[in-house]
């Protein structure tokens, strides 16, 4: 039996020297685990002496508890009458004034027109760092800006008069049919983004019949996420063709790694998209700042990750607010690893994050089922490939993977009509991130299924537009990617004579 500590008591302790919070209706010394938190220590102390369970959920489950905390920060159960002599959580440091909106007003769904609207509806209604979080991108965002920039730099080549009344934008991933050529991105942490979290944005995608990757850093579990799937499917008479996929972010102990995919399996997932652009987390800038921000405003200085994010002997995955999270996936992967992999997962596998020809390659000759071309929407390396760029270099030096594999690319995908593109080029299908997660944000569900809208309709007038009705017509001619071309990488030429 644990013993009872009063709400006065616990209030007491809400400095660095002494941190005590209750979570769960127990109260826990987390003083010594401060510097450990990946989440970051302002985030703890602002909570500190308060019952911060509500917040607490928002980012992870209440298991983490006895994952992570040593036995002995429990120092006992809060006596229930004493809950008011808590302390209040310290207010949210709120948006410098340059980066607000003026009105936190969010405007009706209707005025959502593009995929790029959701973006500023939901930096209306999110907290600061939850945007931030969304938003960010590494070091000074040229990645970022290069996704969107590219697929701006193809143009078509339409032709006419071939009648396009009817035009069918169905297309298989795996064999399992979506209504369309493009999925939801895995993005973790949705609880920052919507209090419903992931199970708000399946219920979305089910709704209109597109699939989701869900992430191993989501804030609900992945059995959480499937039953969310399930009762939405209960609730259409099973009508939707939506299916769910795993992103997995590998876990650095063996067994660990094991077990959680023998979850993903029984949970009924369809396929495996194991994320290998994040041996470390990169640079995340907005977050660095706003993290350095808090620390200084909660009387800490930021102590300085970049041994933590060199990978170290801990081995970390990304976290929101930029730090790396412990355990979660190893820099140490190689690609042996997919040995083991295929003995415990039997169905597809897509290496997502494949970022040159030679990676495209060896993913066939190891077997994968696809490659998801794509470098983490500009959060990873700083100025890497577009996934288009990626794709160009594939059809030049390997096409014979483009038969062989199934080819995803994500990154800056905002309009209907850069689907089309990529499928011209190759592409089975195509990832969309922000664009949902910004809808999520500021609508949920409604937003989600607007998102799908938006794309959906400037796809079917760019298919009848290109003069298509199916995307089996797509093809390479219909679209110019010479200005792409004029850039892509090519070998050194070997007759290159030294000057030396
Ligand atoms: C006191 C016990 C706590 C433990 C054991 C703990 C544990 C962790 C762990 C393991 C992570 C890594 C990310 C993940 O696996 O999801 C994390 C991240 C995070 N935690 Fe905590 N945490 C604690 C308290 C809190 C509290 C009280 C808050 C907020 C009020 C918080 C907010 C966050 C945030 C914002 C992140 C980054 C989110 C992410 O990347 O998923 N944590 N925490
Ligand atoms: C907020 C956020 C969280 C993300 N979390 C993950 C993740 O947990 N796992 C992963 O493999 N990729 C993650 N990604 C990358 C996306 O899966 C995808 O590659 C990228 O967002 C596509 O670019 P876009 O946002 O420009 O559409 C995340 C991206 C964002 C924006």
């Amino acid at each position: 039996m644990s013993k009872t500590v009063d709400g006065a008591e616990v209030a007491k302790h809400s400095t660095k020297k002494s941190c005590w919070i209750v979570l769960d209706s127990k109260a826990y010394d987390v003083t010594s685990f401060l510097s450990d938190h990946p989440g970051g220590a302002p985030i703890i102390l602002r909570n500190a002496g308060t019952d911060a369970t509500e917040e607490f959920k928002k980012y992870h489950p209440l298991s983490y508890l006895n994952d992570y905390l040593p036995a002995d920060a429990l120092v006992g159960s809060v006596d229930p009458n004493t809950f008011g002599q808590l302390r209040q959580p310290k207010e949210e440091k709120a948006a410098p004034a340059s980066e607000t909106d003026d009105s936190k007003e969010v405007p009706h769904v209707s005025l959502c027109v593009a995929a790029t609207d959701f973006e500023k509806a939901a930096k209306a209604v999110l907290p600061h760092k939850s945007y931030i979080y969304a938003s960010g991108s590494a070091n000074n965002g040229l990645a970022l800006k290069g996704n969107i920039d590219d697929w701006g730099r193809i143009s078509f080549r339409p032709r006419v008069m071939r009648n396009v009344g009817d035009v069918d934008t169905q297309r298989k991933i795996f064999g399992h049919s979506s209504m369309y050529p493009f999925y939801i991105s895995p993005m973790g942490t949705m609880g920052a983004i919507h209090p419903e979290a992931e199970p708000e944005m399946v219920r979305g995608a089910v709704r209109k019949g597109a699939h989701v990757v869900v992430s191993t850093a989501s804030s609900k579990t992945s059995e959480q996420i499937m039953q969310s799937w399930i009762d939405e499917q209960a609730r259409l008479n099973n009508g939707s063709p939506t299916v769910l996929f795993y992103q997995y972010y590998m876990p650095v102990d063996r067994k660990k790694a094991i077990a959680l995919m023998r979850i993903v399996k029984k949970c009924g997932y369809k396929g495996l998209w194991i994320t290998v652009d994040t041996p470390v987390l990169g640079k995340r800038t907005a977050d660095r700042y706003l993290q350095a921000e808090e620390a200084l405003a909660v009387g800490i200085e930021e102590e300085s990750t970049a041994e933590w994010e060199a990978g170290g002997d801990n081995d970390f995955a990304p976290a929101m607010g930029g730090r790396p999270v412990q355990g979660q996936l190893s820099p140490h992967t190689t690609w042996e690893d997919l040995e083991w992999i295929r003995k415990e997962w039997e169905g597809p596998i897509v290496l997502k994050g494949v970022q040159c020809a030679e990676d495209a390659k060896l993913a066939m000759e190891y077997g994968c089922e696809g490659i998801l071309l794509s470098n983490h929407g500009g959060r990873q390396l700083h100025t890497a490939p577009s996934a288009l760029m990626t794709l160009l270099e594939i059809r030049t030096y390997c096409p014979e993977v483009l038969g062989k594999l199934e080819i995803f690319l994500d990154g800056g995908l905002r309009d209907g009509n850069d689907v089309l593109k990529a499928l011209c080029l190759g592409a089975t299908a195509v990832g969309v991130g922000r664009p949902f997660l910004y809808a999520l944000g500021a609508y949920g569900t409604k937003g989600v299924e607007r998102c799908v809208d938006v794309l959906a309709e400037e796809l079917q007038t760019g298919m009848r537009l290109l003069g298509i009705t199916s995307l089996d017509q797509c093809r390479p001619e219909m679209v110019n990617a010479s200005r792409l071309l004029n850039e892509m990488w090519r070998p050194e030429p070997l007759n290159v004579k030294s000057r030396l």
